[in-house]
């Protein structure tokens, strides 16, 4: 379910006009809607209500104060990725106690705060990590609760950038070496094994990796519970949302199909895994991003110019790769819809931005309806994965963000003030 939807022929937000808040706010600008964050993380709960969970919402999908209070509100943990993630769950509210730490890479300085703040666990992700954070527990003479990821070497069948869980992946640690790995963790002074993690993919659109993955995984969670009393295993994130068609995943109809496709409902995935995890009798832990955020944000942007070359119709538009990175590097696709409906035939047009590269497009032979300068498009889908990986590239300052709740709508990011991109950048002292 998510709350943007034409009424008559004017696209909204919960009961905003899309419009009235891009004249308010100007564009490009995301728009939150908050009742679609709330209702996407209690189908969740819900789903997994069989079992003892906590749900980690990965903000690295989006970190903005006002989605992450609303989750931390809703008593959701974070799924964090590095102390700059962990500082903003922080500031929105969250108990650090219910965060946990992933990544490859985490640094001493990283691994230090995250122990200072007393987060649930460090997903571990190799030995060397596993002996940096015990030396550095035991130099604060603290203990530090760890779960190590495991690759159970399941392909994920989804994009080749997204895929986690192979052997030709980064991730983890190969599932027959794990054993061996919590058998010599077990004799380190400052570590306390607390859970096994795992994560195979993101966008994933079936439910059968997971239970591929669940099924591989469970005789291994279950030895390790037996020899080093593990308190939680951690199944990741991954749910993928429908991006196409993204308005039709307001119908409830969805639930069971679109475009003839069956969909990974929450329930669906709950059905099939709950009965795998319960008889662990564990904590379950949760890591969604893209499925609570993905569907409950739009990227708003205005029609510059519209160009007709030989071949094609381009709508250059206000924003930009910088602004939404996902078509230009997953050849991901975004639905697109004008503020104000319009009927009459359709043009297949490349829906395009500013920025001087080829890659530099949201759509490309897209059929959309006669579109001229100062009309606005929405970029469906673009709560996830979307201002979090914006740059400043060709110096264009960041988008605002907005949060709506009802008839409510406030300011939750002001547009970033173009000084702002070079602050900090000085010349030389011998060219002064
Ligand atoms: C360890 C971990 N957990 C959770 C997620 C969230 O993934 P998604 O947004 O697909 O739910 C990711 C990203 O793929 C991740 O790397
Ligand atoms: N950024 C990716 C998802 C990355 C998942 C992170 N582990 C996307 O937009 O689809």
């Amino acid at each position: 379910m998510h709350y943007f939807r034409y009424v008559g022929n004017k696209f909204y937000c919960e009961n905003v006009s899309v419009e009235s808040l891009v004249k308010k706010y100007g564009s490009p600008l995301y728009i939150y809607s908050q009742r679609t964050l709330t209702e996407h993380f209690q189908k969740l709960d819900q789903a997994l209500a069989p079992v003892d969970h906590l749900i980690c919402f990965a903000l690295k999908s989006n970190s903005n104060q006002a989605v992450l209070r609303t989750l931390a509100d809703l008593g959701g943990g974070f799924d964090i990725v590095s102390s700059g993630e962990l500082q903003r769950a922080i500031a929105a509210g969250a108990d650090p106690r219910k965060c946990v730490f992933a990544g490859v890479g985490k640094t001493e300085s990283e691994i230090e705060f995250a122990l200072k703040k007393g987060v649930y666990s460090f997903n571990v992700e190799s030995e060397p990590e596993l002996q940096r954070i015990n030396r550095i527990a035991g130099r604060l003479k603290k203990i530090a609760p760890i779960a190590v990821r495991v690759n159970p070497n399941v392909d994920a069948h989804t994009h080749a950038k997204i895929t986690t869980g192979t052997y030709d992946n980064k991730f983890g640690i190969a599932i027959e070496n794990i054993e061996g790995v919590y058998a010599r963790a077990s004799k380190l002074k400052n570590i306390k094994l607390r859970g096994l993690q795992m994560h195979i993919g993101s966008q994933l659109t079936s439910v059968e990796p997971f239970e591929q993955a669940v099924k591989k995984v469970s005789p291994l969670v279950e030895r390790l519970k037996k020899k080093h009393g593990l308190e939680f295993f951690s199944i990741g994130g991954g749910l993928g949302i429908v991006y196409d068609p993204a308005l039709e995943s307001s119908n409830p109809e969805w639930w069971r199909t679109t475009k003839g496709k069956k969909i990974l409902t929450p329930t669906l995935y709950a059905t099939r895994l709950v009965p795998l995890l319960k008889p662990l009798g564990l904590r379950i832990l949760m890591e969604p991003g893209r499925f609570i955020s993905g569907n409950a944000g739009i990227l708003v942007t205005r029609i510059e110019y519209v160009k007709r070359t030989g071949k094609k119709n381009f709508l250059i538009v206000d924003a930009a790769m910088n602004d939404l990175i996902r078509p230009a590097f997953y050849d991901a696709y975004h639905e697109i819809v004008p503020l104000t409906r319009k009927n009459g035939q359709l043009i297949s047009s490349d829906v395009v931005g500013p920025i001087c590269e080829s890659g530099d497009f949201f759509a490309k032979d897209r059929p959309l309806p006669k579109l001229g300068e100062g009309d606005h498009l929405a970029l469906l889908s673009a709560g996830a994965y979307g201002f979090v990986m914006a740059s400043n590239y060709n110096t264009r300052s960041m988008a605002a963000e907005v949060l709506v709740n009802g008839n409510k709508s406030a300011l939750v990011r002001e547009r970033q003030p173009v000084e702002e991109i070079w602050a900090g950048e000085t010349v030389a002292p011998w060219q002064k």
